[in-house]
Parts: structure tokens; C-alpha cells; sequence
């Protein structure tokens, strides 16, 4: 195991976790994060790890982006991914030119941090344990989920099963893979499906079981597996979202019974809720929807592929962002209308 330092950018609930297991292991870590309060708490008093996973408090060396020193080998992406670009423009001079960045985020970071960074320079991650940030130095573990490691060309370098143990650190069935594309694009779908949870205040797995909400999260997953099938990757699946039911041609009960299962999953954690909803609801800020969804209607357009509603989805997103409509039944059932729609004609 290398002793190298790792640098985690953005401690927040998937970075602080990162760091809170890792420290505790005795991997020497140092964090960054914009939030100055959060960085002092996590130093002094620990970063409190709380929830029905594990509970524990564990010092983790955190400052603010402008008090970073020196270079790192390792550095490890946990901020949201609008904030990526501006994130990348602050750790690139404390990235050695060695180094790499391992994006531990939803969505398609990956490409912009190779075009920042330089291809050879990041690793892609994909994780799916649940957690949020409560308050300075306080994390809630809601559940243990997928963690994926893999570089984005396919090929296995020391580096790469260096970090693959280190992730093991924190999560024993932590995988190694050939094709992260496969499992950035698989939670892609879900993903999708859980921008739509958040077009109500219900929980995600109150959405997931809801019947009359499940027509139109199997058309959104749909629609990112046809995009997905466009751009050449077969997406795997984890931790009930099962790619195969939502390619072309599979038969509903095999979407059904997928959503099924992701009801199942969802209800087994003390995060009840997706961090867009939180994003809405709590924190009262943007959410991922334009990197994250907004990008997967540009490489539908690109492939000429017709995704009305990852469309309207975005739409409506932005909609209670900016405070034109509220998270309720009604807002989603104008999702739903958009399939209607397009049955009936
Ligand atoms: N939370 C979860 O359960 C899961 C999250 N993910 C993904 O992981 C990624 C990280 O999400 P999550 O940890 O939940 O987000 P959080 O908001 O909890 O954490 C991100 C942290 O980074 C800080 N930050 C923002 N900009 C910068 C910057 N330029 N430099 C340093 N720090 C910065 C944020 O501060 P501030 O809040 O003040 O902006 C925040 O403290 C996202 O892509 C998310 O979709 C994936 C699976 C599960
Ligand atoms: C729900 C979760 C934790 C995936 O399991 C997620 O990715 C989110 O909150 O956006």
C-alpha cells in the first residue's frame, strides 16, 4: 500500500467519508474545501461520521482551497460537478506532473478533467453509498452502496490497483474495473431516475413505489440507455438498477421489476432522500441537473436521438430552482405528461 498523502478536494459528504476512513486507517490525508467553517471543524474536533452504517469522530487534516501547499500524486475529486472546472483551476498547480485526479462524482466528469489535466491524469471512480452533509464536520452515513474504480482508457496500472486498495479501505467489495464508462453511464440512468425524485418532497423510494410515477422513471431510464447504446457503451448495473430492462426491446415487467428492486434498495437507508432533492430542498442551491442530464440531451442531439423527457426533466428542475414551480405531485405529473403525450400521438 502506498503511503503517498491524498489529497481530497471537497470534503463534503463523499469526500469527507473518503477521509474520515481513510485517516482513521492511517493514510495520510489532507482535504480541501471552500467551506472555511467545515475545513476548521474537521481539523480540530474531527469530522463526526454519524448514521446506522458506523458512528465515529476522526480528526482529518482539512483547509481551505487557498491554504493548500505543495504537490500531490493523488488527488481525489469530491465536489459537486458544476463545480468541477472551477475546482480543477484551483488543484491543478498541486497536482505533481505525475499525479492523477480520481473523479469520486456522478456524472461525466471524467472528460473535463482529462481535458484540464491531460488525459493520462485522471481516473474515474463511480460510487453509490448514500450520504449528506449536515452541518461543519457533520457527515450522516446513510448506506453502504457500489464503489468502482477504473481508468478511462480500460487499462490497469499499478496506480490503478494501488487505488483500488485504498478504496477497499473504506469499501471491502470495492470493485476494480475495465469499463468505468459502463458504471458512469449505468448511474447515468438511475441518476435520471433520481432527478425525478426530487420533482416531489416524497422520498426516493415513496417515488420508486408509487405506480403511478413508475412509467415515466422507466422512460427516462430508457432514453439514457438508447443514448448510452449511441455512444458504444453497454452500462452495467448495481445495487438494483438493472441496465438490461431499459434497453431497447426489453419487456416493461423486466423495467418493473428493476424499479422494484431500486424501491427496495432505497428503503434501507437513513438517507431518504437523493442529494438533489437535499440540494432543492435543504441547502436551497443549483443542483447537478446541467452536467449531469443537461449533458446526456447533448449527446442524445449529437446522435440525432429524440429525449423528451430527460428534456423536460431539466426543464423542471430549473423551474423549482428558480422558484417557479414547487417539489410536489403536480410538478411531476407534468413529467408524466410528456410520455402521455407522446403515446397518444
Ligand atoms: N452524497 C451522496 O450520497 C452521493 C453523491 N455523489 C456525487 O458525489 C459528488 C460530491 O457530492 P457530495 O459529496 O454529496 O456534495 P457536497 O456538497 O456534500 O460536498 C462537496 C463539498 O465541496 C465543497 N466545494 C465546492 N466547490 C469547491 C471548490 N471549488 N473547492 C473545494 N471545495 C469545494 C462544497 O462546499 P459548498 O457546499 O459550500 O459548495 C462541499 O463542502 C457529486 O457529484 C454527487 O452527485 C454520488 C453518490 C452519492
Ligand atoms: C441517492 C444517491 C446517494 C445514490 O444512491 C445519490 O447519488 C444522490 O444522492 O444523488
Amino acid at each position: 500500500m502506498s503511503r503517498d498523502p491524498v489529497l481530497i478536494w471537497g470534503a463534503g459528504a463523499i469526500g469527507g467519508i473518503l477521509g474520515a476512513y481513510w485517516a482513521r486507517a492511517g493514510v495520510p490525508v489532507m482535504m480541501a474545501d471552500i467551506d472555511a467553517d467545515h475545513a476548521v471543524a474537521c481539523s480540530t474536533e474531527g469530522v463526526l461520521i454519524e448514521g446506522p452504517v458506523e458512528g465515529f469522530r476522526q480528526i482529518v487534516n482539512c483547509v481551505t482551497p487557498d491554504a493548500v501547499e505543495g504537490r500531490y500524486r493523488c488527488v481525489v475529486l469530491a465536489v459537486k460537478a458544476q463545480a468541477t472546472e472551477d475546482a480543477m483551476r484551483m488543484l491543478l498547480p498541486h497536482l505533481a506532473e505525475d499525479g492523477f485526479v480520481l473523479s469520486a462524482q456522478n456524472g461525466l466528469n471524467e472528460r473535463l478533467i482529462a481535458e484540464m489535466a491531460g488525459r493520462e491524469r485522471v481516473m474515474g471512480a463511480f460510487v453509490n453509498y448514500g450520504s449528506d452533509w449536515q452541518a461543519p464536520g457533520r457527515i450522516l452515513f446513510g448506506n453502504r452502496g457500489a464503489v468502482v474504480v477504473g481508468e478511462i482508457d480500460g487499462a490497469v496500472r499499478p496506480r490503478t490497483r494501488e487505488m483500488h486498495r485504498l478504496l477497499q479501505i473504506f469499501e471491502p467489495d470495492a470493485v476494480l474495473t475495465e469499463e468505468i464508462w459502463s458504471y458512469l453511464w449505468g448511474k447515468l440512468g438511475y441518476g435520471a431516475m433520481l432527478f425525478a425524485t426530487a420533482l416531489t418532497p416524497d422520498s426516493m423510494s415513496a417515488n420508486f413505489a408509487d405506480p403511478a410515477r413508475v412509467p415515466a422513471l422507466i422512460a427516462l431510464g430508457r432514453e439514457v440507455m438508447a443514448v448510452a447504446r449511441a455512444e458504444g457503451v453497454k452500462p452495467r448495473g448495481f445495487n438494483g438498477f438493472d441496465p438490461s430492462a431499459f434497453a431497447p426491446g426489453a419487456p416493461d415487467q423486466a423495467a418493473w421489476q428493476s424499479i422494484a428492486a431500486l424501491a427496495d434498495f432505497t428503503s434501507k437507508t437513513a438517507k431518504t432522500h437523493s442529494g438533489i432533492w437535499r440540494d432543492l430542498a435543504v441547502r436551497r442551491r443549483r443542483t447537478e441537473v446541467d452536467p449531469q442530464i443537461g449533458v446526456i440531451t447533448e449527446i442524445a442531439a449529437s446522435h440525432a436521438i429524440e429525449v423528451p423527457l430527460l428534456s423536460r426533466l431539466v426543464a423542471l428542475i430549473h423551474d423549482i430552482e428558480e422558484g417557479r414551480r414547487p417539489q410536489s405531485a403536480e410538478t411531476f405529473a407534468e413529467l408524466t405528461s410528456v410520455l402521455s403525450a407522446e403515446q397518444a400521438s
